[in-house]
């Protein structure tokens, strides 16, 4: 489980974040919203261990992100494997390899059929020779999703992943996230999509949590 207690975050002195106290728990599904500039990508590096908290601690299994060694950090990144909201790929590499990077990094074999499992079940198949400029943006996001899950994380942590694409693919995209989640993993995602928010609302008990002056907070069912 990832937990921040009391955590504040600032980037230039003055609190961007303030006392955040909030949990992961197992199989969850919590959407994060707010106001563009509220700190919900900021949160989401401290949820990831990207950012260190400027007080406070956040703790993956009960053990202080900052005291993790080298194995404790190789142990985050399989627990948690993320979507970026720019997707961050490497474009002198095909679909196949960006995907795989995380195993070459972690030096984990690559198994070819989990990997065109994988593949396939993001709808890639016939893309894996084809480099990220070559992608479209609702491809682009659903390999950032196949990386992200490559290892087998516990945890799926998706910043703004519908932000560039169209509703059907947003659906599509969420479709997936909540399969994840029937399979019992931990799945957060920042978002302003409220349509997307009530899509999934339907279908799994998400919780959304919105950031408000400084703060993390239940937001309210009206939405
Ligand atoms: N590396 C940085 N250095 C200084 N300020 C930063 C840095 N990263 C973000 N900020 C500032 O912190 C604030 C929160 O940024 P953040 O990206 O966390 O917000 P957000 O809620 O995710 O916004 P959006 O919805 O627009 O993506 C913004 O004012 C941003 O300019």
């Amino acid at each position: 489980m990832i937990k921040l207690d009391d955590v504040s975050y600032s980037y230039d002195g003055t609190d961007l974040l303030h006392g955040i106290s909030m949990h992961l728990a197992k199989g969850s599904f919590h959407f994060l919203t707010g106001p563009s500039g509220a700190g919900k990508s900021t949160l989401l590096k401290l949820l990831y261990g990207e950012l260190t908290p400027t007080k406070g601690m956040v703790s993956l299994e009960n053990q202080d992100l900052r005291g993790l060694d080298r194995d404790g950090v190789a142990m985050l990144r399989r627990y948690v494997g993320i979507v970026h909201q720019d997707c961050q790929f490497l474009d002198h590499l095909n679909l196949w390899d960006n995907v795989t990077l995380p195993l070459r990094v972690a030096s984990e074999p690559t198994k070819p059929q989990d990997v065109a499992d994988l593949l396939g079940w993001v709808g890639l198949t016939s893309r894996v020779e084809a480099t990220p400029p070559e992608l479209s943006g609702g491809e682009r996001q659903r390999a950032a999703l196949a990386r992200a899950v490559v290892m087998s994380p516990e945890v799926v942590i998706a910043d703004e992943p519908t932000g560039n694409i169209d509703w059907e693919m947003s659906k599509k995209l969420l479709s997936l996230l909540i399969e994840l989640n029937k399979m019992g993993k931990t799945i957060l995602i920042a978002t302003h999509d409220l349509a997307l928010i009530r899509a999934a609302k339907s279908e799994v008990a998400a919780r959304v949590l919105r950031i408000s002056n400084r703060q993390v907070i239940q937001a309210g069912a009206d939405l």
